[in-house]
């Protein structure tokens, strides 16, 4: 028992170090970020990767990806607004960075929508993301689960999305990350909740397009699962700043940018922010 006891504190103090180290290697690396993402998201994704200390390139072109991917430090794959010319491109760039050894994110957006959008994410699913990032509702449609979810916007609660992240992390050896009030991810054997943020947030379109983009930075600087909880725990920090600050989704989404860069590597554990289950 008190080995067990032993073994489990110094192995969730060995995590927390990691999320901290992890933030703090993001700002001295300033790791490049391919994100292949959405109309919406383009340029609020872009500005929260560089405000948080990343350097992100939105870089889409089937012409380019095999270029461009083994030069970065990580790709994300967003499929929001997709169309046939992407997809290819998207394939062809989560292939090539399964060769190149470069980490990538895949966002499913809307996927249970159309059987188009299903299909691709199916297939992009074959190639192998290091991390799957997504509401509740596109989660638990992921495992062909029944939601709630309207489009890009999700109608399920993290809760109900937990068993599911679990199984999809396991059968396909990637960390799944649920997002709304209180964040879940896993890599299939350890979990963890992370608090935070503000009831904003989904108020404002390409949120969550915009941290799938950050996964991606801090996945370039430090391993899946620790990355995934560094994004959401930064997530949560400036979100709840941000909150103070605002009167609405216009100038929360301002206030937003301007407390990203202000997040400390200590903040990223402060108490009862992240819960590893
Ligand atoms: N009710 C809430 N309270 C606090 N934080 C929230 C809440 N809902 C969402 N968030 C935060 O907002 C961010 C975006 O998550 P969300 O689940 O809204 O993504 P999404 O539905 O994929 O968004 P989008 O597709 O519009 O980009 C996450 O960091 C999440 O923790
Ligand atoms: C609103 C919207 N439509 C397609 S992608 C997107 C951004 C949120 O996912
Ligand atoms: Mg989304």
């Amino acid at each position: 028992m008190y080995f067990t006891a032993v073994f489990l504190f110094s192995l969730v103090g060995e995590l927390t170090v990691k999320i901290e180290q992890a933030l703090a290697d993001l700002r001295n690396q300033a790791p490049l970020v391919q994100c292949i993402t959405n109309y919406v998201a383009m340029n609020i994704a872009a500005n929260v990767v560089l405000a948080a200390g990343a350097s992100p390139a939105m870089v889409h072109a089937e012409a380019e990806v095999a270029n461009f991917v083994p030069i970065s430090g990580a790709l994300t794959i967003n499929i929001g607004t997709l169309s046939p010319d992407w997809v290819a491109a998207m394939q062809l760039a989560a292939d090539t960075a399964v060769s190149a050894g470069v980490p990538w994110v895949l966002d499913p957006v809307a996927h249970f929508a159309t059987p188009y959008r299903g299909e691709v994410v199916r297939d992009l699913i074959t190639r192998r993301p290091t991390i799957i990032r997504g509401n509740a509702s596109e989660i638990m449609a992921l495992i062909g689960a029944e939601t709630a979810g309207k489009g890009a916007d999700s109608g399920d609660s993290v809760a109900d999305a937990e068993s599911a992240a679990i199984s999809l992390a396991q059968s396909q050896g990637c960390v799944v990350a649920v997002t709304g009030e209180v964040d879940f991810v896993t890599d299939g054997d350890r979990s963890a909740r992370v608090t935070g943020g503000s009831e904003i947030m989904p108020m404002i379109t390409a949120m969550g397009c915009s941290l799938t983009a950050l996964m991606g930075a801090f996945a370039a600087v430090a391993p899946p699962l620790e990355a995934a909880v560094a994004a959401l725990a930064h997530f949560a920090e400036a979100g709840l700043t941000a909150a103070q600050r605002a009167d609405g989704p216009g100038s929360f989404q301002v206030a937003f940018l301007d407390a990203l860069p202000n997040v400390m590597p200590s903040d990223l554990d402060k108490p009862g922010r992240v819960q590893w289950l």
